[in-house]
């Protein structure tokens, strides 16, 4: 679903990683470590197209994304699921319109209908539908980025240090929605530092685990 082959970039005139490769297929469960500044979130950015890669070629769904306009791009962007390092909200919608916002961006707000109520009990925040994002603890908005995520129903989520800011339960808890929707086939991709909630849950998924040290990505190995 997505392809990334020989990719390489960098900022500011000095190279980042290069010739990097990846294959994001349905049902697929991948961690990214490595240090930081190392460049992960520069690759997840490459993976939904919000960055064009220099030299190698992104393929988003069997089409070359340098080669796609900004309309298809948009529309290849809808079938990802984009958990975002910093989960930022517009501080004046409430929790649900929030989460609805994909679906009201892509004008179809009348699909949150049914959806919604479910997706927010499944994240645990049903009673805070009617909240401000500013009310909602770090655990929160965690699961409300989340649940923002997934309501387009993806076909690859792509998750930022999902679990950054929350404590053990919290992260298991995250991580059991990210399992469950990868059991439904979704192709799930998270960057995180965090190598023993790798270790606890990588035999539950048949997960990969890279590392992204100094320009190169590999087989996690000794250190899990
Ligand atoms: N927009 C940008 N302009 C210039 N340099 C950037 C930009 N974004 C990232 N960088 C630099 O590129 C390097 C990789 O950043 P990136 O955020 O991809 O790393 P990371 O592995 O995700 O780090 P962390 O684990 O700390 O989140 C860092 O040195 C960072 O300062």
């Amino acid at each position: 679903m997505i392809e990334l082959d020989q990719v390489s970039y960098g900022y500011g005139g000095a190279t980042l990683f290069s010739q990097l490769s990846l294959s994001l297929q349905p049902g697929s469960f991948h961690f990214l470590t490595g240090p930081s500044g190392a460049g992960k979130t520069t690759l997840l950015r490459l993976c939904y197209a919000d960055l064009r890669a220099m030299a190698g070629r992104v393929r988003l769904f069997g089409q070359n994304a340098a080669q796609l306009d900004r309309d298809a791009v948009a529309m290849a962007r809808r079938r990802i699921g984009v958990v975002h390092q910093d989960c930022q909200f517009l501080d004046h919608l409430s929790v649900a319109e929030n989460i609805a916002l994909p679906l009201t961006v892509a004008d179809r707000a009348h699909e949150a209908d049914g959806n919604l109520q479910e997706l927010l009990s499944w994240v645990g925040l049903g009673q805070q539908a009617g909240q401000l994002p500013p009310e909602l603890s770090g655990g929160e908005r965690q699961r409300a980025a989340l649940a923002r995520a997934v309501i387009m129903s993806p076909d690859v989520i792509i998750a930022d240090e999902p679990t950054g800011n929350v404590d053990a339960e919290m992260s298991q808890r995250l991580l059991t929605l990210l399992i469950e929707l990868n059991k439904m086939g979704k192709a799930i991709l998270i960057a995180t530092h965090d190598l023993g909630m790798i270790r606890s849950m990588k035999s539950d998924v048949n997960a990969r685990v890279l590392r992204l040290k100094d320009g190169a990505l590999t087989q996690a190995g000794a250190e899990l």
